[in-house]
Formats: C-alpha cells, sequence, structure tokens
C-alpha cells in the first residue's frame, strides 16, 4: 500500500466511550504495524504550552555564540548542553542542525555499567533562564501524554494496560532536543540529519507551524511529513520494535535541510525508559504474531541492545565522537561501543 502522507490519529477517541477506544486501538495498532509513523491530534496539550516553549526555542538560538557555546557538550560527559552546527554525525556523514540536549535532571551515579555515566546534571544557559521552566513542564505534560499512548498500545496488543509501566516507574531517561537546521538547499537536498532510527521507545515530535522536510521510509519511498497545525508526529523506537518482535516498526526517516535564507525548528521529546531496563517481550495473540517481522537491522547493520542504556550510550558515542573522545575514550574500543 503506497501512501502520500501519514495517518491522523485523534487520541481524545479514547475518552468517547469503549466502541470509539477499541477502534482507536486497532488504528493505532494497525498503523504502527504498517507505517510506525503517523500525526497525533486530541492530545490537550495546550496551545499555550506548544507557543511558550516554541518562543523560548528561538530565543535560544538566537542567543550570542558566545552563551551558547559556554553550554557547548564539550563540557558535558552525559553529552547534554548545546552541539554547534557541523559537529554531529548520523551514519558517519555530517548533520547540518545546532541544538540543546536536554534530559533528566539528575545526580551522577559512580561505577555501574557503562552507561550509568549518562545519568546526570544538565546545561541551562544563563542568559534564558525561562528556558528551565517551560522544558521541565513540557517534560512533565509529554510523558503523561507518551505512557497514555503506550498503555493503549499494550492493551491493543493483547498485553495488560500496565505492563510497561515498571521500565519507567524509578528512574525514565527522557530526552529533549531542540533543533535549528539552518537553510542550506537550493536545488540540491542536503543532509539536515541523516536517516535513522530512534533508539527509545517513542517519539513525540513538534515541529514549528508551515515547515517541510521530515521525510518518513515507506515500502522504499520517502514520504514527506510537513508540519501540521496543533498536532505532534509520533513514531515508534527500537525498544518497541524490540518488545513486539518487529510487528511494531522502528521506520527510518531523515530531514533534509530547508531553503537558503530561511531555517526549520523542531522539538522532538524522546520517550526512553530507565538505563537498566529491559522492556518487556510480550506476548502477542496468535494472529499479531503471525504478522510480527523479527527485528529489522539498522543503516549501520547494528542490531537492537536490549538494555535500553547500551542502545542509548552506543547512539550517543557515535553521533557525537567529539565529546566521546574528550569524556569516554576508553569505550570507544569496545565492541559494544563499535
Ligand atoms: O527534526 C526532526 O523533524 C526530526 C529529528 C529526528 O528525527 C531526531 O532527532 O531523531
Ligand atoms: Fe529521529
Amino acid at each position: 500500500m503506497s501512501l502520500d502522507s501519514l495517518p491522523i490519529l485523534d487520541i481524545s477517541e479514547l475518552d468517547q466511550g469503549e466502541a470509539a477506544a477499541s477502534e482507536f486501538r486497532a488504528k493505532l495498532r494497525q498503523v504502527t504495524h504498517d507505517v510506525g509513523f503517523f500525526y497525533l491530534v486530541g492530545h490537550g496539550i495546550p496551545q499555550e504550552l506548544i507557543d511558550e516553549v516554541l518562543d523560548v526555542s528561538w530565543r535560544f538560538f538566537a542567543l550570542p555564540e558566545a552563551d551558547k557555546l559556554a553550554i557547548e557538550n564539550v563540557h558535558s560527559p552525559q553529552f547534554r548542553g548545546y552541539t554547534r552546527t557541523g559537529e554531529e554525525l548520523t551514519n558517519g556523514a555530517v548533520d547540518w542542525r545546532e541544538q540543546i540536549d536536554i534530559g533528566e535532571e539528575r545526580a551522577t551515579v559512580d561505577g555501574g555499567p557503562a552507561f550509568q555515566r549518562l545519568e546526570g546534571p544538565n546545561l541551562w544557559p544563563e542568559a534564558l533562564p525561562e528556558l528551565e521552566a517551560a522544558i521541565t513542564r513540557w517534560r512533565q505534560e509529554l510523558s503523561a501524554l507518551a505512557l497514555r499512548l503506550l498503555r493503549t498500545w499494550a492493551v491493543a496488543l493483547g498485553s495488560p494496560a500496565d505492563v510497561f509501566d515498571a521500565a519507567f516507574a524509578d528512574h525514565p531517561f527522557s530526552l529533549i532536543k531542540i533543533v535549528r537546521y539552518p537553510g542550506t538547499s537550493d536545488d540540491v537536498a542536503q543532509q539536515g540529519v541523516g536517516a535513522h532510527r530512534d533508539g527509545g521507545v517513542l517519539t513525540l515530535l513538534l515541529v514549528e507551524p508551515g515547515k517541510g522536510g521530515l521525510q518518513v521510509e515507506h515500502e522504499g519511498d520517502w514520504i514527506d511529513a510537513p508540519s501540521i497545525p496543533g498536532a505532534f508526529v509520533v513514531n515508534i523506537g527500537e525498544m518497541l520494535e524490540l518488545a513486539t518482535d518487529g510487528y511494531l516498526k522502528a521506520t527510518l526517516h531523515r530531514v533534509e535541510s530547508p531553503r537558503i535564507g530561511t531555517d526549520r525548528i523542531s522539538i522532538p521529546f524522546f520517550f526512553n525508559p530507565a538505563l537498566d531496563s529491559t522492556v518487556p517481550r510480550l506476548e502477542l495473540p496468535a494472529e499479531l504474531q503471525a504478522e510480527a517481522r523479527g527485528l529489522s537491522s539498522d543503516p549501520t547493520n547494528s542490531p537492537i541492545l536490549e538494555t535500553y542504556g547500551d542502545n542509548a550510550l552506543r547512539y550517543r558515542l557515535r553521533a557525537h565522537p567529539n565529546v566521546a573522545a574528550i569524556h569516554h575514550a576508553d569505550l570507544l574500543s569496545r565492541p559494544a561501543a563499535s
């Protein structure tokens, strides 16, 4: 089935009686089996908060270079803070975007598995104190929405609603990126971010109104996924593919650079479990199991790593080799980091 655009799902149908809720669950399951990506409306995240988060994001990128570099991620063993344009790689090729990475605000952990090195503080820009309050509220609201979606998937897949809850209960490891793609393309599209899958459970993506650039792989074609006002783009990460033996699909996607003289801001929220968690493998009903495809491999042919922290650390080390070289040189020759 070829597709011109991503399907649109309305999560408010869950509140419209059992028949509507059950139909929503069936659509959610089918769409994320076939495509792995959709637009979500009816989500209840206040427009006023969306506007505030976009506004503070624009103001962040408008800060003087020195204010952004003061929190550059090279100062953070946890890969937090600002990445300047040209310092990030996907599949070994340079992504043309600048961003700030904001994780869960927690103390560092001494010792333990290598992925524990990802726990620690954020780097907040001193010149923009409003950012922290806005993003903290964003994280709370989006975590609740993501958990609701996850429970809906659980039921749609024949499991108890709370089957995933434990992996998120204690030390969930969600990550927010605020990203700006500067315009570079005239005729030939350039890599804003290269084709990849997301390594976590699910992603809620806000794209500023009126902007295109996101493309989603479907049956060998790239489908354009422009911003729709008030909607999030939602996609499955590798941990849900793993949990469902490939019944749900972690789909390749990429962003092409905007036209010269324009830019594009997006804010992906990655809903991730505790670093030391393994997401449960679901026992699917026989008719769904029959359609499970097993696990796909990513463009670098790497298997999905079972413990979330191992998967997350591998992504970080690859995307930010400069931070890895400064803070984690001892990990770079290990097979798990290859
Ligand atoms: O900026 C976007 O629209 C998508 C970004 C993305 O896929 C990512 O950072 O994982
Ligand atoms: Fe992504």
